[in-house]
């Protein structure tokens, strides 16, 4: 099978999809849901495992990347929201199927099967958005280091608990979270396991935004949180999909190329736009800027 063009990891690194695809299927439980709203070019990714916080089983993993290869040929798409079932976000892999696949080479196969799906997630042409309510533990908050912008409800909570339970993160975090924070707040994060709140996340730059709190509570609240982040997210998204997802193509290369390749990059995302439709009817409309 042909690399895919953002993955990171292909056969010369041994990189074999199929055979741990096949491995993770055997832990079956909950889902990973995504919900794409064609009109708005909104789609959201719900983690679904609430009996056990939305904890990752095998099978989860295989459908996260089946979903993220779904929003990846999404062409009318500009933004994404990732939250986790029945108000918590996600407590990281599932224990169970951490316990029968702890031997070192399956381990390595469900890094590298979990990096790559999370760096194609944060590739994608779409502004992402972690919608984090509850908590985001382990592996769940390395996820939410896999979206462009993070925003938290008051009584959410970030740890990344990997040194409590003798592990780093496994899952790209680490590199995502210094690219987020910085290597000395990585470091205080990681080293000290540290209860990232509301206030710390702000102050850090972990979080983008706190959503407000709704005084009617249960399903309702949470309804509410999800507007919320849509509203947010929509003045990232207004426009055509093909200038956001343009856009986003930029940030990605800035982000992760040497200064000039990412040039280089840039002006081949520019050719896609430069006369475009969009930019021709703002040419027309003289558009002012005030
Ligand atoms: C490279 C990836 C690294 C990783 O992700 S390692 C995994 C890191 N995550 C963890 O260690 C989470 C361990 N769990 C906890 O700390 C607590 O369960 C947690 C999330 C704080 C919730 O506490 P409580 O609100 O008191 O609820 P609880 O403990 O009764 O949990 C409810 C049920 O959910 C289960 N659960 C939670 N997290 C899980 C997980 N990661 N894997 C498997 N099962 C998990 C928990 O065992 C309990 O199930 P049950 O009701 O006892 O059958």
């Amino acid at each position: 099978m042909l690399p895919r063009q953002n993955s990171v990891y292909s056969a010369s690194h041994g990189f074999q999809p199929e055979e741990i695809k096949e491995k993770l299927s055997a832990f079956p439980g909950g889902s990973v849901d995504l919900l794409k709203q064609e009109e708005s070019g909104l789609a959201v990714l719900t983690i679904n495992n609430p009996s056990r916080m939305n904890a990752f089983s095998g099978s989860m993993m295989v459908e996260l990347e089946e979903r993220v290869a779904q929003l990846e040929t999404w062409t009318q798409g500009k933004g994404l929201i990732v939250r986790g079932a029945s108000g918590t976000f996600c407590s990281g892999s599932d224990l169970n199927a951490v316990r029968a696949i702890s031997n070192p080479q399956d381990g390595m196969k469900m890094c590298m099967f979990m990096q790559d799906a999370l760096t194609r997630l944060l590739r994608l042409p779409l502004v992402s958005v972690a919608l984090v309510e509850g908590r985001a533990l382990g592996g769940g908050a390395e996820l939410t280091t896999a979206c462009d912008f993070r925003l938290v409800t008051r009584d959410s909570v970030i740890q990344f608990v990997h040194k409590h339970m003798g592990l780093v993160p496994g899952w790209g975090g680490a590199a995502r979270l210094v690219h987020i924070v910085g290597g000395r707040h990585a470091l205080r994060l990681l080293g000290g396991a540290l209860k990232v709140d509301p206030e710390l996340g702000l102050q850090m730059g972990l979080a983008d935004g706190l959503l407000e709190e709704v005084p009617d509570a249960g399903g309702a609240e949470r309804d509410a949180a999800l507007r919320q982040a849509e509203d947010w997210l929509s003045s990232y998204t207004k426009g055509p999909a093909q200038v956001v997802q343009a856009t986003k193509r930029a940030v990605v290369s800035g982000r992760e190329l040497p200064l000039t390749e990412a040039l280089r990059a840039e002006k081949e995302v520019f050719g896609t736009v430069w006369g475009g439709p969009a930019n021709l009817r703002a040419l027309a409309s003289k558009t002012k800027h005030k």
